[in-house]
């Protein structure tokens, strides 16, 4: 079978960048990467990790989902506009109060997270119809299902996301297409260090002495401990995306994380809302102390797994 041409934004760090590199390298060659960076300049991790699979089974393209007519030059100079599977992943967060952040930022914001999946539909679903077949997959986030305190725009801009696609996915089925919405919880990437860089850059005089306490002394300590216990690397999430996209049937969802799971789930088991407000603000102003609790005991059971695996690695055990 002839290899199948993927598409990724967002390709120069992160999750992009892992699932770019373990597509090229495929032991089976099912796959021709097109691997795209808004600034070829930030490619260097992107080229030093893809190794000999540079110019074989993978290559780099400008694309900036942001501007229709950088889309539009990247998918011209493909043979015959040809892309089987687009993997929408490009995308930026923000954390903090509403009122130290700037409109513009928001927008901005929107512009990539939201209007930049919208962009690359509109340019390569019609090809996929004429074709009848290729596969959308976007990185959407467990935040496109459940809000988080203080994540208040990002949130919304995924559920956006997840919005669209469920309202596209039923036409693009008419026409043999797939979409798919990968939906990982706190993955430990350059993402989250640049939330914080913002974080600490912010003018808190913007917002009441309580609410900046609130955001500086509970919610940044305990995302912090939440990534630290929970997170995953890009590339279990690169495997997952693989998965979805190798899929005979591909899911319309894919949540990564099982131990956020039950976090998410908490809205569908109370139609009115009041269990997830409820356990939400528990966690956040009664039981932060229990959450720290759990949360290190799930650090200390996952470093214990490592070494059990590092020690059957060092026995030859697979
Ligand atoms: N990390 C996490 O906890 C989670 C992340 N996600 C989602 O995963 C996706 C990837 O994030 P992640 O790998 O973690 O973060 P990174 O910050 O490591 O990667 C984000 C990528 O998006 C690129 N990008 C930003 N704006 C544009 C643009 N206008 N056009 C093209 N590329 C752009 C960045 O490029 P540049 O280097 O030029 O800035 C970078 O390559 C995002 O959609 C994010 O929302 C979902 C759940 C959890
Ligand atoms: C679970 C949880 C918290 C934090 C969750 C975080 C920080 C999730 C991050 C998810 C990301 C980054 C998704 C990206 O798309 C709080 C509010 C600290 C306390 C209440 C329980």
């Amino acid at each position: 079978m002839a290899p199948r041409t993927v598409l990724i934004t967002g390709c120069s760090s992160g999750i992009g960048l892992a699932l770019a590199v373990r597509l090229a390298r495929d032991k089976q060659r099912r796959f021709r990467v097109i691997a795209t960076v808004r600034n070829v300049s930030r490619s260097g991790a992107l080229v030093a990790a893809a190794g000999s699979a540079l110019g074989r089974t993978l290559e780099v393209k400008q694309l900036d989902v942001c501007d229709e007519a950088s889309i539009r030059a990247c998918l011209d100079s493909i043979p015959g506009r040809h892309v089987d599977v687009l993997v929408s992943n490009a995308g930026v967060g923000m954390i903090g109060p509403l009122e130290c952040q700037s409109l513009a930022a928001m927008q901005g914001l929107m512009d990539t997270n939201f209007f930049g999946l919208v962009r690359l539909v509109k340019e390569v679903l019609p090809d996929m119809k004429r074709r009848r077949s290729g596969h959308i997959v976007v990185i959407s986030s467990v935040m496109g299902l459940q809000g988080i305190v203080f994540n208040d725009v990002y949130a919304a801009s995924k559920f956006a996301v997840e919005g669209f696609c469920e309202s596209l996915v039923v036409q693009a089925l008419r026409f043999n297409v797939a979409i798919s919405l990968v939906e990982p919880g706190p993955v430990t990437t350059e993402f989250e260090a640049k939330v914080y860089e913002e974080a600490e850059r912010a003018d808190y005089s913007q917002t009441d002495p309580e609410t900046a306490a609130i955001f500086t002394d509970l919610y940044l300590r305990n995302s912090r401990d939440v990534f630290a216990s929970l997170g995953q690397s890009p590339e279990d999430i690169a495997e997952h995306t693989l998965r979805v996209i190798e899929a005979a049937r591909p899911p319309f969802r894919h949540q990564t994380n099982a131990a956020y799971t039950p976090m998410a789930a908490l809205k569908h088991a109370d139609p009115s809302g009041a269990l997830m407000t409820e356990a939400f603000y528990k966690l956040v102003f009664k039981y932060g102390a229990v959450l720290r609790f759990g949360l290190r005991a799930i650090r200390l059971l996952r470093w214990k797994a490592q070494k059990v695996k590092a020690g059957a690695r060092l026995l030859g055990f697979k």
